[in-house]
């Protein structure tokens, strides 16, 4: 069989985005603490001010601050104190000129202060005075009402996957739970009669199963839920019955191996077997990667990753994750911080080729620069000695020692 005319990664996710009428955001409510790392399904507005009154943010006391003014330790100022103010609840009085309240970090402004005198700044009296020996600015040591978050504020926008800062803030607003996309559930297949699960005595010419394991891993670290069929021996009759089972269960289908074109890559065949559309695009035109499939079977996307280890985890994040990120109404370019580093060495790519460099970063003389780890895309060690991943665009020859790339850290 022959690879069908290689497509970029962007043509082909835009064939397949074609082909895909279901690949609609469901969304759902849950707790917040189970909203971690989950995507938003809609804006969020603060229906409230956060702070919802003026606080001070230290010890001391709540002045009039036109009236701490000039103050020095010479000629320091004198006030009333007019009383102290409990935490958690409002105070009884209003502050009038000359008058100030102790106050504790956190505490409430009285009506009339606006800003408040560090306590190691004054000093009271046994005759109700209090002497202030350094002037405060209006605001001063204060946290106005609205001023982290106003009410009606756009805080959140759908879309954005929130972290333990998101959380807080939307705790803080006094929201419970949270709307957020359901997370798609991926299938993980993994092929090849030589492939054997950990645990298991291996034989000569065996080796254990990786892809299942960074297939799973790529899975949950991007928001889906995997579930792991383990390795399927290369036989159509088992590949066409496992497919068809990920099928029903699950919203995208992810097989590693068989997607070259050896007499033995029966992936191909299984996905043609399997209806209309069948195989959109087998073959792409990137380095590593080349022999990946991209399918439509029942309405539902199936990716057929290559089996060189490496190769299986570069295409899930150029292919896959941009899929699972659809389903979650997410960025489609969501992914690893990008950083630009100077590449160590010239590397040189095929013209309209898309090459993905696995780089270790290195700061040397205060310059950032990703150092290629080079070896073949069946070592599973370059990825975990590398840090992410240099690009090289398709319209690119390669690129010059001393160069900027792109780096996406991992
Ligand atoms: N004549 C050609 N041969 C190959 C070509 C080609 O264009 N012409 N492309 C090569 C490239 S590039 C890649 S990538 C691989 C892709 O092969 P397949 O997707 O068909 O995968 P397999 O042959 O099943 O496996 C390749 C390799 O990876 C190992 N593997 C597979 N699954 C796992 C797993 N779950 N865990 C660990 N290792 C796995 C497998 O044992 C093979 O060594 O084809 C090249 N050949
Ligand atoms: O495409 Mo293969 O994935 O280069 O090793």
């Amino acid at each position: 069989m022959q690879l069908f005319e290689a497509l970029k990664i962007d043509e082909a996710l835009k064939v397949l985005k074609e082909n895909l009428i279901n690949v609609r955001a469901r969304s759902e409510e849950v707790e917040l603490l189970d909203a971690l790392n989950r995507v938003l399904a809609e804006d969020v507005y603060s229906p409230e001010d956060i702070p919802p009154f003026n606080r001070s943010t230290v010890d001391g006391y709540a002045v009039i601050a036109s009236d701490t003014f000039g103050a020095s330790e010479s000629l320091p100022a004198i006030l009333k104190v007019a009383g102290e103010i409990k935490m958690g609840e409002k105070p009884a009085f209003s502050l009038k000129a000359g008058e100030a309240a102790r106050i504790s970090t956190g505490g409430m402004l009285p009506e009339g202060s606006d800003a408040v005198v560090m306590l190691e700044y004054t000093q009271p009296l046994e005759d109700g005075t209090l002497l202030v020996e350094r002037p405060v600015a209006p605001g001063e040591n204060v946290i106005l009402k609205g001023e982290d978050v106003k009410k009606g504020d756009l805080v959140l926008k759908k879309g954005h996957t929130l972290r333990p800062q998101d959380l807080a803030v939307l705790a803080g607003m006094g929201f419970q739970k949270v709307r957020v996309a359901v997370s798609p559930k991926v299938s993980v297949i993994s092929t090849g009669d030589e492939i054997k699960p950990p645990g298991v005595e291996i034989r000569e010419g065996e080796i254990r199963d990786m892809n299942s394991f960074s297939v799973a891993g790529l899975v949950l670290k991007w928001g889906g839920i995997p579930e792991v069929f383990g390795v399927v021996r290369d036989d159509f009759d088992e590949i066409k019955k496992a497919v068809s089972e990920a099928l029903k269960i699950s919203d995208l289908v992810v097989i590693s191996g068989g997607s070259s074109v050896g007499t033995r890559d029966l992936t191909v065949k299984v996905l043609e077997s399997l209806g209309k559309p069948g195989v959109i695009a087998h073959g792409l035109a990137v380095k590593p990667g080349k022999p990946t499939i991209i399918a439509v079977v029942e309405e539902k996307p199936v990716v057929g990753l290559p089996g060189h280890p490496v190769s299986a985890m570069v295409i899930f994040e150029q292919v896959v994750r941009p899929i699972i990120s659809w389903f979650l109404g997410r960025p489609e370019d969501y992914g690893g911080l990008k950083v630009k580093a100077k590449i160590a060495r010239n590397i040189s790519s095929a013209a309209g080729r898309e090459d993905f460099i696995r780089v270790r970063l290195e700061q040397k003389e205060g310059e950032l620069w990703a150092v290629p780890v080079l070896g073949k895309s069946g070592l599973i060690s370059t990825m975990v000695e590398s840090h992410g991943l240099a690009r090289i665009a398709p319209e690119k020859l390669g690129v010059k020692e001393g160069e900027y790339v792109d780096v996406e850290l991992y």
